[in-house]
């Protein structure tokens, strides 16, 4: 049996204004920095002692790890990122605000774009845009994300391709961690969470759109050995 902790980073500075973040390197505000802190809180209370950490290649999840393991005393384990834990890629939507998107192309289509499982945002025809958004946030010059597959750097990706492309690197390292009894936390993105936690939970295409995950609240999964759910729960102050 072994432990998976999964914990969405705190509020950004784009959550905070209500923008879409996706691939955009936001950080966290001053409220995230608290919520982060106080995930470690949890954790430590629940006395939980991990052996492997997990993080995207974004600031708001990195520095999320970072802040809760410190709380929780064990910033000494190993970590790893990946560009497999990103956000989804919100494509055109990345940098727009989420009520004006909702004005413009009304509540229920907005909530389709950002709770579906396989309806695609609005793409960017090319990264140019990424410019406009965030000055030098590019990724297909970010050298962040050289290790990305030819062809596979999105323009805005729903929730089954952000599944997809989480699941070779759960395959690879996390599930191999699990099945060898280790605790592991990863600490990444609302979107990216979703989708892991569809597959853990065996969650369906429809019900998938139901399933929230709150900024800094860590969800604590026992697994058995073929890392099927045993137990969950969400820990909150
Ligand atoms: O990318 C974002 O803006 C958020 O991290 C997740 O946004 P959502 O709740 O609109 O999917």
């Amino acid at each position: 049996m072994s432990k998976l902790v999964l914990i969405r980073h705190g509020q950004s500075e784009w959550n905070a204004l209500n923008l879409f973040n996706g691939w955009i390197d936001t950080k966290l505000s001053d409220k995230g920095v608290a919520q982060a802190k106080e995930a470690g809180q949890l954790l430590a209370a629940e006395d939980i002692q991990f052996d492997q950490a997990y993080t995207s290649v974004l600031t708001r999840a990195i520095t999320t790890l970072h802040y809760a393991l410190e709380e929780a005393g064990q910033l000494f384990i190993p970590e790893a990122k990946s560009w497999r834990l990103n956000e989804r890629h919100y494509g055109a939507l990345q940098g727009q605000n989420k009520a004006e998107a909702a004005e413009k192309w009304g509540d229920e289509q907005v909530h389709i774009w950002r709770r579906s499982y396989d309806v695609l945002p609005p793409l960017l025809d090319s990264y140019d845009k990424e410019v406009e958004v965030q000055g030098n946030t590019y990724p297909a010059f970010d050298r962040r994300y050289a290790d990305v597959p030819e062809g596979e750097l999105p323009l805005g990706e729903n929730l089954k391709i952000t599944l997809e492309r989480v699941l070779p690197f759960w395959e690879s390292d996390i599930s191999k961690d699990l099945k060898a009894g280790k605790n592991v936390v990863i600490a990444a993105h609302g979107n990216s969470l979703r989708a892991l936690a569809k597959h853990l939970e065996h969650i369906s295409d429809d019900d998938i759109l139901n399933l929230e995950i709150a900024n800094g609240q860590p969800l604590v999964y026992d697994l058995d050995d073929n890392l099927e759910v045993i137990s969950k729960k969400t820990l909150s102050k």
